[in-house]
């Protein structure tokens, strides 16, 4: 039986040597296109194209070259249920790898083939006879090491599950560094979701640790592989709640093999200029202008700038003149209402349409040359004249600052729909032209608004939002524009919302999203905070008010303490201390102002603590304010003050849960005022 699993570990080191040499050998041939592709190209056009793809295939190649080239193996039966794959075996990895006669030594995890390795069980094998799962161990630069291997003989109805040494030992593996991938741990229901179809839309709820961020970025890899022309045209977009969030989940992508997809913030998308530092509303103007009535309100400003006119209209045109009677433009303003256009393809179709009357006419007296005609008579100062009263061009900023900045503008555009109270919080005090106007943050949001309104923005083929439930339904709209032809995958827990508008229910966020009627599916295996950590969290949802599904931990391991200090400082230094006895990263999580301040003390004491935005190799530490604490996660957390996290914000319990789901293996919990009830007993 030891004969046999040594023959077959060496077999299995004889196709790692064969899959490193070919990986090598398309690394090398991809550099040599590179080098050499723009001279092969026929012109510049394609020379471009295939410089750009090249590249990318050689980045791509070059991404973690001494990484496991594969995780698991996949043999077929013989049975009628393997089809074409009878007899077949597969190792698959992140991307393909071929021998140099094409022969593929590795499948990507994208492949449809791949499917069968996540989704066969005991039950259903799908015709697969053997799964086999790797394990490695790294010490980079050094390449990953073959250290032996698990099958799972399904045709026999073996199945590990949750028992796998493997897939226990991946998903408890201390967090160094950026977030990593996990196509060697993909869970079914995960699975589902990362290969549901590119016209799908679907909305996940899961709870912290569940795999959110996770499915989200690996759906994004899996449509660029099975759609790549499609969506080589029209992008992906996967949108983040705050820089550091991006930077930590930036590296998974790229180790999947894609670079182009682009991965954003809200605010950065929507940046037509820069915020205002200055100019923070306060709670009462951000509410309004974060509500959906804005909607209204901005769209009844911007169409209440057309002017009915009853004029008649007279444009000469060498010895003719030509005549719309009195009437005639309004009529074609009304007809073109109706078609709902965006509002300035709705000022060139007015165009169009009085330079077609005026055009029926002229041709029953003259012979016309038909389009520079038409051309010249629509650029015709009578015409331009009359497009500006009745039809006048419009830029957002000049609309926005004009609304904000006139009691009787604004008043008119949001009669019914907003109260004297609530106009006043919007009303700016110093009205300011467009272009000294300094805009908040919420501003962009409605300038955003008004922008689309008037023209639709370019949209995406396919949009990932993460942390969805804090969107505001303003914000929804912003990116609702954005997917009107594509697809979207919301991505959120409704017990994370920590926005004054944060989502209540997912049937209305949708609908702002533009997707009423998206799946809601929920994810409720926790595979980031260990059980006691997830225990004690779980206490904190009935004070939330939400209706979210409770989380099971999948992880055996962790630990949770809490510690009461007489001094906070020495509480604090001394649970850090303690992290940096174990591997993997450390984290301080507080109120904003209580991290700040821990950075003198902990600097006195010896022990180097970086800000979230520093980059200090030295620092294990990092000093966490708790606003920018969502979607982060680190080894060993150790959160100050729970009481004062309640206490700082309206969503104070909101955002005490967040801070609470962040570890991976380690809770200290410091505190010297009494526990939030919940937390307590
Ligand atoms: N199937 C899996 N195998 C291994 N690790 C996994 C799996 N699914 C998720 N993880 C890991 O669990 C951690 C949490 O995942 P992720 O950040 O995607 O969760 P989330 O639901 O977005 O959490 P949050 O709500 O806190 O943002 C990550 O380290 C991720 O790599």
């Amino acid at each position: 039986m030891d004969d046999r699993v040594d023959r077959e570990f060496a077999r299995e080191q004889a196709h790692l040597a064969a899959t490193r040499a070919a990986l090598a050998r398309m690394r090398d041939t991809a550099r040599h296109r590179v080098a050499t592709g723009a001279d092969v190209a026929g012109d510049r056009w394609t020379a471009e194209t295939l410089g750009r793809m090249l590249r990318t295939h050689a980045k791509e190649l070059a991404e973690e070259p001494d990484a496991p080239p594969y995780f698991g193996r996949l043999r077929f039966g013989v049975a009628a249920e393997a089809g074409e794959h009878a007899g077949q075996r597969y190792h698959l990895g992140r991307r393909h790898i071929t021998d140099e006669a094409g022969h593929p030594l590795v499948i990507d995890w994208r492949a449809p083939v791949s499917r069968t390795f996540y989704r066969a069980t005991a039950r259903d094998h799908l015709g697969v006879a053997v799964r086999r799962r790797y394990g490695w161990s790294s010490a980079p630069p050094a390449p990953a090491r073959l250290t032996g291997f698990e099958d799972e003989h399904l045709d026999r109805g073996e199945e590990l599950g949750g028992g796998s040494r493997l897939v226990a030992a991946e998903i408890e593996r201390p967090r160094i560094g950026p977030m990593r991938d996990i196509v060697a741990t993909i869970q079914p229901e995960q699975d589902e979701l990362v290969r549901a179809d590119l016209d799908t839309s679907v909305c996940v709820q899961g709870a912290p640790g569940t795999g959110k961020t996770a499915v989200g970025l690996h759906r994004a890899a899996w449509l660029l592989y099975t759609h790549r022309r499609q969506l080589g045209r029209t992008g992906v977009l996967v949108i983040g709640p705050n820089p550091a969030f991006l930077r930590y989940v930036s590296a998974v992508l790229p180790a999947l093999g894609e670079v182009d997809v682009d991965q954003r913030t809200l605010e950065d998308l929507l940046a037509r200029h820069p915020i205002a530092a200055t100019v923070v509303d306060d709670d009462a103007a951000a509410a309004v202008k974060h509500d959906i009535r804005m909607a209204g309100v901005l769209d009844r400003a911007l169409y209440g700038r057309l002017r009915v006119t009853a004029e008649a209209l007279t444009v000469p045109d060498g010895p003719y003149r030509w005549r719309l009677p009195a009437g005639a433009v309004a009529g074609l303003v009304a007809e073109i209402r109706r078609e709902s256009p965006p509002y300035g393809i709705g000022r060139e179709r007015l165009r169009s349409r009085v330079v077609g009357l005026l055009q029926r006419q002229a041709e029953r007296r003259v012979e016309l040359s038909g389009v520079a005609w038409a051309r010249r008579v629509g650029r015709c100062a009578p015409v331009r004249d009359l497009l500006d009263r009745a039809w006048p061009a419009v830029r957002p900023e000049e609309l926005l600052a004009r609304l904000l900045g006139d009691p009787d503008g604004l008043a008119e555009a949001a009669d019914g729909t907003l109260t004297a109270d609530e106009q006043n919080a919007v009303r700016w005090t110093r009205p300011r032209g467009a272009r000294t106007a300094r805009w908040s943050a919420a501003d962009l949001v409605l300038l955003d608004e008004v922008a689309g309104l008037i023209e639709h923005p370019p949209g995406y083929g396919h949009v990932i939002v993460d942390e969805a439930q804090d969107l505001s339904p303003m914000q929804c709209r912003a990116l609702a524009r954005r997917s009107v032809h594509g697809s979207l995958t919301v991505l959120g827990d409704l017990a994370q919302g920590t926005t004054p508008w944060a989502a209540r229910s997912w049937p209305d966020q949708l609908t702002h999203l533009g997707r009423p009627t998206a799946r809601v599916v929920p994810l409720t295996a926790g595979f980031r905070v260990p059980g006691a950590v997830l225990a004690l969290a779980n206490r904190l949802l009935g004070t939330l008010g939400v209706d979210v599904p409770p989380t099971r931990s999948v992880r055996s391991d962790g630990h949770l303490r809490v510690h009461h200090a007489d001094d906070l400082d020495t509480g604090v230094l001394d649970a850090v201390r303690d992290a940096l006895g174990y591997a993997g990263s450390v984290a301080v999580i507080g109120v904003d102002a209580a991290v700040t301040r821990l950075a003198g003390p902990l600097r006195a004491a010896g022990v180097p603590a970086a800000g979230v935005d520093e980059v200090d190799p030295s620092a294990r530490v990092t000093l966490l304010p708790v606003t920018l604490a969502k979607g982060l996660e680190y080894d060993h957390v150790v959160l100050v003050e729970p009481a004062d996290i309640v206490a700082a914000e309206a969503r104070g319990p909101h955002r005490l849960y967040v801070a609470l789901t962040r570890a991976v293996s380690r809770l200290d919990i410091v505190h010297h005022r009494p526990l939030p009830a919940a937390l307590r007993g």
